[in-house]
C-alpha cells in the first residue's frame, strides 16, 4: 500500500523509498527524491484557493518543516490551464464586511508568511495562469519556474482591492522597488518570459515542467537537510522581525478595508455574472 505523504508522516510510517502520492479534496501531495510536491487540484475553478486548500497547504507546511527527508517543497497546479487563479471568488464573494474579509485574508496571510519563512527551499512551479492571490502564492516561494508562454498578473487593483495575502510586502522584498510598484499599479498580466526579464521568474521551461524542475533541484536535494535548513534560516531571518511582520499584516488590514467598498463588490459581481454565477 502506498502511504499518503501526509497520512504516512502523521503515523510515522511513510515509506519514503518509492515516493507516494495522496489526492484529496483540492490537493495532491507526493514525495520523490526529497522533493515534496503540493498540487492544487481544482482545475474546474482554475485552481482557485478555498478554505480546504488553505488547510491542506498549512498541514503540508507543518509536515515538510518537521520531516528531515523532505528537502525541497514544490507548489504547483493541476492541469495545463492554471497554476492558481487566486482566492475563490465564488466562495469569498459571500464575505461582505471588513471583519469577515479580514478573517479569510489573515488566515491565508499567515500561511503565506509560514511559506515565506519555511526552513527548506521552496519553488512555485507555474504550470499555467497565475492571477491575483496565485501570484502572491508564487511570490512567497524562493524560486519561480514557469512554463513558456503562461501569463501572470497581480490583478487585484482591477477588483478595487490590493493584494490581501501579503503579496505586495513580499514583492517589495524580492524585486527592485520600481519594478514591484509598476506591476502592482498596472495590474496587467505578463508572459513568463516578460516576468523572467524583470526577475520575477527564475526559469522558463518550454515543456516537461516537472522533469526539468526535478533536474534543476537535484543540485539542492543532493545536499544535507541540515545545510539546506541553515542557509534558509540565514535567508529568512530578515523576515522574522516584528517590524517586517507589522508591515506584512498591515497590508492585509488595508485590503480588508478596501474589500468593503461598493466598487470591489461590483467588480467581483461582474466577473461572476459573466459566468452566470
Ligand atoms: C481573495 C483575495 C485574493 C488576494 O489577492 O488577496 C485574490 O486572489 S482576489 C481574486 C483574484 N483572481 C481573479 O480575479 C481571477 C479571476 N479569474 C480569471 O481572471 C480567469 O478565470 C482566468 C484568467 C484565471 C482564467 O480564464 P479562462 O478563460 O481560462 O477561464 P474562465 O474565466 O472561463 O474560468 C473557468 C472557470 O473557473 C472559474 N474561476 C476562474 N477563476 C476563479 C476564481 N478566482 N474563483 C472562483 N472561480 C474561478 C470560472 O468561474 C469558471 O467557472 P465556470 O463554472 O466554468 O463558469
Amino acid at each position: 500500500m502506498r502511504f499518503s505523504y501526509l497520512e504516512g508522516k502523521k503515523n510515522g510510517k511513510a515509506n519514503k523509498k518509492d515516493g507516494h502520492a495522496v489526492k484529496g479534496r483540492g490537493k495532491m501531495i507526493e514525495e520523490q527524491h526529497g522533493i515534496v510536491s503540493f498540487t492544487i487540484c481544482r482545475p474546474s475553478r482554475r485552481n482557485a484557493i478555498d478554505y480546504a486548500v488553505m488547510d491542506e497547504l498549512e498541514q503540508a507546511l507543518t509536515l515538510v518543516e518537521q520531516d528531515d527527508e523532505a528537502k525541497v517543497l514544490v507548489i504547483t497546479g493541476e492541469g495545463e490551464e492554471a497554476f492558481c487563479a487566486g482566492g475563490d471568488l465564488q466562495v469569498f464573494h459571500q464575505l461582505k464586511t471588513k471583519e469577515e474579509a479580514h478573517a479569510m485574508l489573515a488566515k491565508m496571510g499567515n500561511i503565506l508568511y509560514r511559506l515565506l519563512t519555511l526552513s527548506k527551499p521552496t519553488v512555485a512551479l507555474i504550470n499555467g495562469t497565475a492571477i491575483g492571490g496565485g501570484c502572491e502564492l508564487a511570490t512567497a516561494c524562493d524560486f519561480r519556474f514557469a512554463r513558456a508562454g503562461v501569463r501572470l498578473g497581480f490583478v487585484q487593483a482591477n477588483l478595487a482591492i490590493t493584494t490581501g495575502w501579503g503579496g505586495a510586502t513580499m514583492l517589495f522584498e524580492k524585486m527592485p522597488y520600481d519594478q514591484a510598484l509598476n506591476i502592482l499599479l498596472r495590474a496587467k498580466t505578463m508572459t513568463a518570459e516578460e516576468a523572467e526579464h524583470i526577475g520575477f521568474v527564475h526559469r522558463v521551461f518550454p515543456d516537461s515542467l516537472r522533469e526539468r524542475c526535478e533536474k534543476e533541484l537535484r543540485e539542492y536535494t543532493n545536499k544535507s537537510t541540515a545545510v539546506l535548513r541553515a542557509y534558509k534560516e540565514a535567508a529568512v531571518a530578515r523576515w522574522k522581525t516584528e517590524q517586517f511582520r507589522q508591515r506584512f499584516f498591515a497590508e492585509i488590514e488595508r485590503c480588508a478595508y478596501l474589500w468593503e467598498s461598493e466598487e470591489h463588490d461590483q467588480a467581483v459581481q461582474s466577473f461572476l455574472t459573466k459566468r452566470n454565477k
